[in-house]
C-alpha cells in the first residue's frame, strides 16, 4: 500500500492506494463515526458494496444509497434524493459519507456531504481511472442543464481510499476515458510522462503499468491543489481541455460522451488554439494518432457552433463573458489566455471540419 499526504493551507488528508484495501476501509478512517452512509451507483453497488460494508461490524450503523450509473445522475433531483436518504437514515453531524464509485458518485456524494447539516465528513473511494483526478482536490458538484458542475463547492474529503484492484472490472470505454485526464496532467506538467503515455497501448496495459500511471497522475494533481486549493491561479491549468470538453458534454446531453472522451477532444482543440496563438509546434499529430489508434470517438456530427461558443462563455473560468482557455506555450508550459469570440469561432469551425475529414 502507498500513502500520499495532501497538505493545503486549510486541510490535510491522506490518499491510500493499494490492492484490495476496500476490505479494510475502517482502518483508514481518521476517527469513529456515529453512522455511515455509503453512496454508490447501480453498477458499483453490485460489484463492491458488500466488500466495503464487510469492513464494518454488525453493531455499527452502516446504510447505503444507490444512484443510477452515469452522468445524468449528477443532478439536483438525485442530490435531493440523497439528502432525503440521509435525513431518513438519521445521519447526524458525527456521521460519515463514503463515496464508492467513479467521478459521478464522488462529485455528487461529496456535494451532498458538503451541504448536509452544513457539512459532514466524507471519504472518496474511487473505482475508475478517471476518479484518480476527481477524488483528489475537493471539487464537488452537480450539473445544471445549462452547464457542467455549475452548482458545487470546494470541500476536501477526510481521506481517499483507492483500491486499484477494482479497476480490473472497467470497460474499455472507461479505461479510455480515464487516460484522457492522465494525458491532460502530463501535458501541463510532465513531458516524460506524456511520452510514456503515448507509447502505451490501452488494450494491452498491465495492472502494474496502470498503477504507475495513476500514481504519476495523482502526484501532479496533488502538487497543484496543495498550492492552489480554490483555483485562484495554477489550479486553472487542470482545466486544460475542459473549456470545449464541458461545452460538448452539455450540448450533446450528459452521458452521450463520457467526460474523458469530451476532454480528449477538448485537449486536441486546445493544442490547435495554442499553436495558433503562440505560433509554436505542439505534439498535436502524435496525440491525434494515439487517440485514433486507441479508438477514441473523434467524430462530432451536427454541432451548433454558436451554441458551443455560448456555453464556453459560461465556463467557470470566463471573465466578463469572455472565453478564457488554458493553452500551452510549449508542452508543460500552461497559461490562461482570453480568446476573442470571432477567432474562437473560426478555429473551432476549422477544427471540426478537420475532425470530420479524418
Ligand atoms: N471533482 C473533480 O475534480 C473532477 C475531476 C475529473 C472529473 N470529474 C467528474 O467525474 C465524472 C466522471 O467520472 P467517471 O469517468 O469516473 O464516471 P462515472 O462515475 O460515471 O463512472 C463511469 C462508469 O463506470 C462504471 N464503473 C465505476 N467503477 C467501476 C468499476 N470498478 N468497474 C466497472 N464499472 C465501473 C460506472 O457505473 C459508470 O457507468 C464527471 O462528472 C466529471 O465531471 C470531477
Ligand atoms: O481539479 C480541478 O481543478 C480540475 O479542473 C479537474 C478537472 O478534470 C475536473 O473535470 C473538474 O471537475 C473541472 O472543474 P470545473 O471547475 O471546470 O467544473
Ligand atoms: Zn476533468
Amino acid at each position: 500500500m502507498k500513502q500520499i499526504t495532501i497538505k493545503t493551507s486549510t486541510h490535510s488528508y491522506n490518499i491510500y492506494t493499494g490492492k484490495n484495501i476496500r476490505f479494510n476501509v475502517k482502518e483508514f478512517l481518521p476517527k469513529k463515526y456515529s453512522s455511515i452512509l455509503i453512496i454508490s451507483d447501480d453498477t458499483v453497488n453490485g460489484l463492491y458494496l458488500d466488500d466495503v460494508k464487510g469492513s464494518f461490524s454488525a453493531d455499527e450503523q452502516v446504510f447505503h444509497s444507490v444512484i443510477p450509473s452515469g452522468e445524468s445522475s449528477k443532478s439536483i433531483h438525485t442530490y435531493y434524493q440523497l439528502q432525503t436518504d440521509a435525513i431518513k437514515f438519521g445521519l447526524d453531524r458525527q456521521s460519515l459519507i463514503i463515496a464508492l464509485g467513479g467521478g459521478v458518485v464522488g462529485d455528487i456524494a461529496g456535494f451532498a456531504a458538503s451541504t448536509y447539516m452544513r457539512g459532514i465528513d466524507y471519504i472518496q473511494m474511487p473505482t475508475t481511472i478517471l476518479a484518480h483526478d476527481s477524488s483528489v482536490g475537493g471539487k464537488v458538484a452537480i450539473n445544471h442543464d445549462l452547464g457542467k458542475n455549475m452548482i458545487g463547492s470546494f470541500y476536501p474529503p477526510v481521506a481517499v481510499v483507492y483500491d486499484v484492484h477494482t479497476l480490473q472490472s472497467l470497460s474499455e470505454r472507461e479505461i479510455r476515458s480515464g487516460y484522457a485526464e492522465l494525458i491532460k496532467e502530463a501535458f501541463i506538467a510532465d513531458e516524460a510522462f506524456f511520452h510514456t503515455l503515448m507509447s502505451t497501448k490501452l488494450h494491452e496495459i498491465s495492472a502494474e503499468q496502470l498503477e504507475m500511471h495513476l500514481l504519476e497522475g495523482i502526484k501532479i494533481k496533488a502538487s497543484i491543489v496543495e498550492n492552489d486549493e480554490k483555483e485562484t491561479g495554477i489550479r486553472k491549468y487542470l482545466n486544460f481541455g475542459h473549456t470545449l470538453g464541458h461545452a460538448l458534454e452539455t450540448e450533446k446531453g450528459y452521458g452521450t460522451l463520457t467526460h474523458g472522451e469530451a476532454v480528449a477532444i477538448g485537449t486536441l482543440f486546445a493544442l490547435r488554439v495554442s499553436e495558433s496563438v503562440f505560433t509554436s509546434n505542439l505534439p498535436y499529430d502524435i496525440y491525434y494518432e494515439w487517440l485514433k489508434n486507441n479508438h477514441y470517438p473523434l467524430h462530432l456530427d451536427h454541432l451548433n457552433i454558436e451554441k458551443i461558443i455560448k456555453m464556453m462563455k459560461s465556463d467557470k473560468k470566463a471573465v466578463n463573458k469572455q472565453v478564457q482557455m488554458v493553452l500551452l506555450r510549449n508542452i508543460t508550459e500552461p497559461t490562461v489566455v482570453e480568446v476573442d469570440d470571432q477567432d474562437l469561432k473560426q478555429l473551432l469551425d476549422i477544427f471540426l471540419r478537420e475532425l470530420v475529414k479524418n
